[in-house]
């Protein structure tokens, strides 16, 4: 079958080229923060809704702050949790940092599953930028045919041809989060177009990534099709295998956030405890750190 880039790869019209960065105007004081011990409690029926559903779970949201360090996020009891308060505080921050930004792109990396759609969307909501997610705008390009059927009629080579092609048009653009697909990294040229903005890597543990594809099915995942075994030990030595290819790459981002690091600050032993709105957070804190460097 003859594959062809979709050259003439058309982005939505809610990608507005026209929304042009405002340009900074106040001094770099908003670095100065967090100086105050500050305990929320959330109440018994927040939840959180991502993109597959709702999180629900009874919790209590701790904040220590100071000075020195960012703001630590601990749920104390139940996994997944949103509150007014948490919401308050993120948009309180995206507020902060907004214009700073200059209206440039973020440009979420990572392994697949490892949050890039679901904490874009929060990040995306928080900062009023539009969301876009390159596979679904790779999906758009190619006729509507999914990555699944793109990968098996065309092969891999034809989707990452018009990955390159939806990050060149989505550098451009102003005033967007953009989840990529987990293999952008790999290509250079990829990497020109992502520093028009600033790139954020959430760097999952293997095993919180393989628990997650797992639950969810890898039938939209072409390249975790190749193991034989139960789903879990297939999904993880797949997993291992791409990290193995591509974790140097991944490094190239501006910015890191480690669920692991984010745990450890919280004294949370699992990464699971951490909600979507605790890790956009840390987004923006990392990437408020990469702005004053
Ligand atoms: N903080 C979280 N804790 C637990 N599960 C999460 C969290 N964030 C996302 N998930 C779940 O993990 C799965 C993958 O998330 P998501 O689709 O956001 O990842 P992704 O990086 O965009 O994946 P892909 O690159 O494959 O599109 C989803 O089922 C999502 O609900
Ligand atoms: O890790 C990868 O290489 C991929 C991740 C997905 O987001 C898709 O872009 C595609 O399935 C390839």
């Amino acid at each position: 079958m003859e594959a062809k880039v979709s050259r003439g790869v058309q982005l939505p019209n809610w990608i507005n080229p026209e929304k042009i960065a405002r340009k900074p105007n106040s001094s770099l004081q908003f670095f100065q923060k967090y100086g105050e011990q500050r305990l929320y409690r959330v109440p018994a029926s927040c939840n959180l809704l991502t993109k597959r559903g709702r999180f629900h779970g009874p919790a209590v949201l701790k904040i220590s702050c100071s000075s020195e360090s960012s703001p630590a996020f601990v749920l104390e009891s139940g996994s997944y949790a949103a509150s007014s308060d948490e919401s308050k505080i993120i948009k309180n921050k995206s507020e902060e940092i907004e214009p700073y930004l200059n209206g440039r792109c973020i440009y979420l990396v990572g392994m697949m599953g490892s949050g890039k759609t679901t904490v874009g969307k929060v990040l995306s909501e928080t900062l009023e930028y539009s969301f876009c997610d390159c596979d679904t705008l790779i999906e758009e390009a190619v006729g509507g045919s999914t990555v699944a059927e793109i990968f098996k009629l065309y092969g891999e080579n034809f989707f990452r041809d018009n990955e390159t092609e939806v990050l060149h048009k989505l550098s451009l653009m102003h005033r967007l989060v953009v989840s990529t697909g987990g293999g952008a990294v790999v290509r250079s040229i990829n990497w020109r177009y992502m520093q028009k903005g600033i790139s954020v890597w959430l760097d999952v543990p293997l095993e919180a990534l393989a628990r997650r594809i797992t639950a969810v099915g890898t039938n939209s995942r072409p390249l975790l099709h190749h193991e034989s075994g139960d789903p879990y030990s297939k999904t993880m030595k797949r997993l291992t295998y791409l990290f193995e290819e591509r974790g140097e790459a991944y490094k190239n981002a501006d910015v890191r956030v480690s669920l692991e690091d984010i745990a450890a600050k919280l004294g949370l032993e699992d990464v699971c405890n951490l909600t979507p709105t605790v890790i956009a957070l840390e987004v923006l804190l990392q990437i408020e750190n990469f702005l004053k460097r």
